[in-house]
């Protein structure tokens, strides 16, 4: 793929490594990436991975960037948005924010008024370009910043356009944080597995290939995720055993719980830092 516009990454922690990864594996070229890093190894270390330039300062690697995104943790966005407002209001960016709970009102006002935000909500399967990205644009966004957007974020794997911001909680608490689901479930298979007997190395290649064909299976056979289910669900075997004890110790109402707590938590990130 090849992106004539410069992209700016503020922030250089483990969600930019993850889309920055994906965008130069899909074929972007790192000459027109830049990304703001205050901590020296990380930033160095950055640079050298990819080829990107790196500067310690957010002022130096937005300068004539295109596209601004920022990947700072949402506590710290009001500081960094204002200390870049007389920039933005200067260079006119389009604004891209992965930053969890804040809203684009609230960006859009700490960097002065009068920009195009869009908000993205990755996940860190971009480094394998196999992330999924929710979006959403304000009112200031042309057709044209959205497809840069969706250009940008697409090439980490698929996109989603959400209509109402409100339901970009949501898209965090599902996809956003998605990943440490299923890694946690990994980690617990193979606690288990362990505790039923087998060298943990077994436990380990077992678990981790079943989390990868089932992956494949979900999204590559077609089939709905109940249909898939029962069709490893012998009647009077072992997963009816294993699925029943699941639904004895409420696993649905577990994951909706935890979901839902995740969508708090992008609530009260907005609400504290406005
Ligand atoms: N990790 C994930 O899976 C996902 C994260 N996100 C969002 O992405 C954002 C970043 O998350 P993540 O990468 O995990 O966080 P990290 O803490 O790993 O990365 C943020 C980095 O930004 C640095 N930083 C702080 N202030 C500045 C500044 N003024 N200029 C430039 N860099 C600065 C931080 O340094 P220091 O540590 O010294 O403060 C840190 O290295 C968050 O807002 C999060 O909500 C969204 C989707 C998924
Ligand atoms: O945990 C977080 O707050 C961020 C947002 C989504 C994934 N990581």
């Amino acid at each position: 793929m090849t992106f004539a516009t410069t992209i700016a990454f503020i922030g250089g922690g483990n969600m930019v490594r993850s889309l920055v990864g994906g965008l130069v594996a899909q074929g972007c070229d790192p000459a027109t990436i830049r990304v703001a890093e205050p901590i020296d190894p990380v930033r160095e270390s950055l640079a050298g991975d990819f080829g990107i330039k790196a500067y310690p300062t957010a002022a130096e690697a937005v300068e004539g960037a295109h596209v601004w995104m920022f990947a700072v943790k949402p506590q710290v966005m009001r500081t960094v948005c204002e200390t870049l407002a007389p920039l933005a209001q200067a260079e006119k960016p389009l604004v891209v924010s992965v930053a969890a709970g804040i809203s684009g009102v609230q960006i859009e006002h700490w960097l002065g008024g009068g920009l195009g935000v869009v908000r993205a909500m990755p996940n860190t399967p971009a480094l394998l370009g196999a992330g999924a990205t929710g979006l959403f644009a304000n009112a200031n966004v042309d057709a044209n910043g959205r497809a840069v957007a969706e250009q940008l974020l697409a090439s980490t794997g698929p996109t989603t356009w959400i209509g109402d911001e409100m339901q970009m909680d949501a898209v965090t608490a599902l996809s956003g944080s998605g990943p440490a689901y299923v890694f946690l479930l990994a980690e617990a298979m193979i606690a288990a597995g362990e505790a039923e007997g087998l060298p943990p190395d077994a436990a380990r290649a077992l678990a981790l290939q079943t989390v990868l064909g089932a992956a494949r299976m979900l999204t590559e056979s077609g089939e709905a995720p109940d249909e898939l289910r029962k069709r490893v669900t012998s009647p009077n075997g072992t997963t009816q055993a294993a699925l029943e004890s699941f639904e004895r110790d409420g696993f649905r109402a577990i994951v909706a719980r935890a979901i839902h707590a995740a969508r708090e938590r992008g609530r009260e990130l907005s609400a504290m830092n406005d």
